[in-house]
């Protein structure tokens, strides 16, 4: 049996395998019961959360809402969903319309020419969703270093419904290169709301000046934040995403600010070497995870998703009935469907 195996973090990935019981032993779930697990602990935010005046919406239900800190993983800090359902349904039209699309990358550009528009608006476009995307010829691919699966999906040109359901990922700001394992530089600019939203989040976890007690474990001053790099990734129902650690930017002091839209999941924080017994967490739509100073350098991973968990406000199709977000989405119903069985995770890194 190969070494990998048998690491504390591969066994915990096993036992959290889709298809049999997970184990729900030692899950640290904040919606469920916060306080009574000995494995969290709460903080105060050291600043307000603030909505930036360049959005269109309020994004946040408090100002300080409950933030969490795990005994055994310094640096990580959880902020059960501070978001308002507007907020939410946003953020995941953000995240299925606006980010996916050039310049930035998706893991089928090396296979299909990207269209101008998101896969989404293509198959959710009574017009547009019955055309077909053309897929790159042998050559192209060849070229771009990438193994040309063996599902003959990808040798033939795709419907947008076909190639959104293998939407895995798309890159924001500097796009990783896979090729040379850094970052291009100048390749795209960050998504400005998003980033803006990113920016108010690091300032509000900032550890107070002088605070003797380095409760968050965040020693990183929010105000010197800016969204970089980022990845949108999108989960269907039997989606994971293995162990690893973020470790290609150029310095590592700032968090990096993760937001989970969605089907809730199982995520796992680790060690910096896959020998450390990760702790299992359930992230929910909406939750916060920054991971700051040693927890940076963390492996992690998503295990497993679970189905049937996405809030009604995003799963109903006449979500957002009643506020702002129904002038902005009169097809809401499209987004219910697919958040129904998706969970969406948005993250932001500096890397200089
Ligand atoms: O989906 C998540 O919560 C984790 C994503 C992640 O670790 C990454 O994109 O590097
Ligand atoms: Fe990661």
């Amino acid at each position: 049996m190969p070494q990998a195996i048998q690491t504390a973090f591969r066994k915990a990935e096993k036992r959290y395998k889709r298809g049999q019981p997970p184990d729900w032993d030692n899950v640290v779930d904040l919606a469920a019961a916060a306080a009574a697990n000995e494995a969290v602990r709460g903080i105060q935010l050291s600043y307000d959360l603030e909505t930036p005046a360049t959005l269109p919406l309020q994004l946040f239900s408090q100002r300080r809402p409950p933030a969490y800190v795990l005994r055994d993983h310094p640096g990580l800090l959880l902020i059960p969903n501070p978001f308002t359902d507007e907020a939410q349904r946003w953020l995941a039209r953000k995240c299925l319309c606006d980010c996916p699309r050039p310049p930035n990358r998706t893991n089928l550009d090396a296979f299909f020419s990207p269209p101008p528009e998101s896969l989404f608006e293509l198959a959710t476009d009574t017009e547009k969703c019955s055309q077909l995307i053309a897929n790159r010829t042998q050559a192209d691919i060849q070229q771009s270093d990438v193994t040309l699966p063996k599902e003959k999906f990808y040798t033939q040109p795709g419907s947008p419904s076909s190639l959104l359901e293998r939407q895995r990922w798309c890159t924001l700001g500097l796009q990783y290169n896979w090729t040379t394992k850094e970052y291009d530089r100048g390749s795209s600019p960050f998504d400005q709301e998003l980033d803006s939203l990113m920016r108010a989040i690091a300032i509000a976890i900032t550890r107070p000046d002088g605070a003797s007690d380095p409760s968050s474990g965040n020693e990183y001053n929010g105000n010197l934040f800016a969204s970089e790099a980022g990845i949108v990734n999108y989960y269907d129902e039997r989606a994971t995403m293995a162990g690893h650690v973020d470790k290609t930017e150029e310095k590592m002091d700032a968090p990096l600010i993760s937001l989970s839209i969605g089907l809730s999941c199982v995520y796992l924080i680790g060690g910096t070497t896959r020998d450390t017994e990760p702790t299992p967490i359930v992230l929910h739509s909406g939750d916060v995870l920054a991971m700051c100073g040693e927890s940076r350098m963390a492996y992690h991973g998503v295990p497993l998703v679970l189905a049937d968990t996405t809030p009604k406000f995003l799963s109903c199709p006449n979500a957002g009935i009643n506020d702002n977000t129904t002038a902005m989405y009169p097809e809401w119903h499209y987004f219910a469907e697919y958040l129904a069985h998706h969970r969406i995770n948005c993250n932001a890194r500096k890397c200089s």
